[in-house]
């Protein structure tokens, strides 16, 4: 099992290319299953949950051509199964997202229950009760979903909390159902906004995304497309709170400020100067970080995907605060290994109490969850001596060679990769 072994060494510096965002890719992929014909995506993540993603795509029987280092071609036509078995889905939340395309175009599906970070108990009853509102019969049985339909319906569907993969799923179910589909109380994730222009390329008509109440017209066919998937707004501020922590000065590119606004809101009230231009962002910070409170909701509010970042800035900025998590009931795993770290935090249920520290010192921590994982190595950053993270495969999930960006920035950092499995 692959480990990351860091020494802090200052300030970062230079300039770095942001990846294509895995939480817009993989809703992209699933959506290819809808189409009659192939669909090519651009700027797709080298990351595991891709190569997952792409995996089980194959096993469904579509054939898939990655060309070139960003661009994957997915052609629909073979699928010959709507089964998705437990062995792929158990490590990626996202691939409940073949539910919704393999019902609408195939009649049915089988899908396990879905693996992913374990940050919380996460069931997917929204996109089952909507998946039954669009006609489906649902079952659940020996940890499968079993869904049917032959022909979806359009409906008017309040969801009874906003869920980003629950109205991906729907949506693109609503893409081929017969009528119109309202989907209300939706999630307005950028991603969201994302799969909806991924779909129009391919023939749907949707409109309202990005807000509340998303209005999809039904078509009897989606055709073959050409779609980029929007930059990694989490990566991007991942980088960014690297950038403040270390007192660094570093451009970001291939970027879009505009995904953000939240974080950058608070990184420049922790004392940070951003800069922003159409797809850069520059952030220099001359100052120990103020500490900032943070408390988590869904977009445009702060992101629950930043806030274990948000606590490693915290842990060595200048005061207290309260980083308060309002989406997931277990995501403060980070907590008791930035402890081993030297940090001062006081944990109760979804609130924890922040008092920055001098400095930390390296230990051996356990990455525990994806975004868990990159807090870690932000506090390795700053961290006097050495600091061993255990565990990293939950990086290797969502950041694309991590560590290869920021020793290109100037960061001491470097993969030790043991092949003999520790298991
Ligand atoms: C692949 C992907 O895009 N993952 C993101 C997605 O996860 P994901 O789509 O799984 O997160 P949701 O938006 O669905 O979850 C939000 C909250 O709603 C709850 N819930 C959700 C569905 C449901 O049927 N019942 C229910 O109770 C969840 O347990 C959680 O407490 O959005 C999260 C919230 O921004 C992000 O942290 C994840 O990175
Ligand atoms: C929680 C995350 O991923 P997933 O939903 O795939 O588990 C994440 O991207 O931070």
């Amino acid at each position: 099992m692959d480990k990351l072994l860091l020494r802090g060494n200052g300030p970062l510096r230079g300039e770095l290319r942001i990846s294509g965002a895995k939480n817009a890719a993989l809703p992209c992929l699933a959506a290819t299953l809808l189409a009659r014909e192939p669909v090519r995506l651009c700027n797709i993540p080298h990351l595991r949950d891709i190569t997952t993603t792409l995996e089980l795509l194959s096993t469904l029987g579509a054939r898939v051509l990655v060309d070139g280092q960003l661009g994957i071609e997915v052609d629909p036509r073979p699928v010959h199964s709507v089964v998705a078995p437990y062995e792929l889905v158990k490590t990626m939340r996202a691939s409940i997202l073949v539910l919704g395309p393999l019902l609408a175009r195939h009649g049915s599906a089988e899908v396990s229950l879905p693996g992913g970070c374990a940050i919380g108990s996460r069931p997917v009853s929204v996109h089952l009760s909507g998946l039954q509102a669009l006609g489906a019969e649902i079952t659940v049985e020996d940890g499968f979903v079993k869904a049917q339909a032959a022909r979806l319906r359009g409906t008017r569907i309040v969801m009874e909390m906003v869920s980003v993969t629950g109205t991906e799923n729907l949506l693109m179910a609503a893409t081929l159902a017969e009528g119109r589909t309202i989907l209300e109380n939706a999630a307005r994730e950028p991603e969201i906004v994302d799969l909806a222009r991924c779909l129009s390329a391919m023939g749907a008509r949707i409109s309202g995304a990005g807000t509340s109440v998303i209005e999809i017209e039904g078509v009897a066919e989606l055709h073959g497309a050409e779609h980029s998937v929007v930059p990694d707004r989490i990566e991007t501020g991942t980088y960014l709170v690297a950038a403040a922590m270390t007192g660094g000065d570093i451009c970001l590119k291939r970027t879009d400020a505009g995904l953000l606004e939240s974080v950058l809101l608070k990184l420049k009230e922790a004392g940070a100067e951003v800069t922003t231009g159409a797809d850069t962002i520059r952030i220099r910070m001359k100052r120990r970080p103020r500490a900032v409170d943070v408390r988590t909701a869904p977009f445009p509010a702060f992101p629950t995907d930043m806030q274990a970042q948000f606590m490693a800035m915290n842990c060595i900025a200048e005061g207290s605060s309260v980083v308060t998590e309002t989406i997931f009931e277990n995501r403060f795993m980070h907590v008791s290994e930035l402890q081993r770290l030297g940090a001062d935090i006081n944990a109760d249920g979804k609130t924890a109490v922040v008092r920055g520290v001098q400095r930390l010192r390296g230990a051996p921590v356990m990455a525990t969850d994806l975004r868990a994982s990159a807090s870690l190595v932000l506090a390795g950053l700053v961290a006097e001596g050495e600091t061993l993270i255990d565990r990293i495969y939950h990086l290797d999930r969502g950041y694309e060679v991590i560590e290869e960006k920021l020793s290109a920035l100037g960061a001491d950092i470097r993969r030790i990769s043991n092949t003999r499995s520790v298991a």
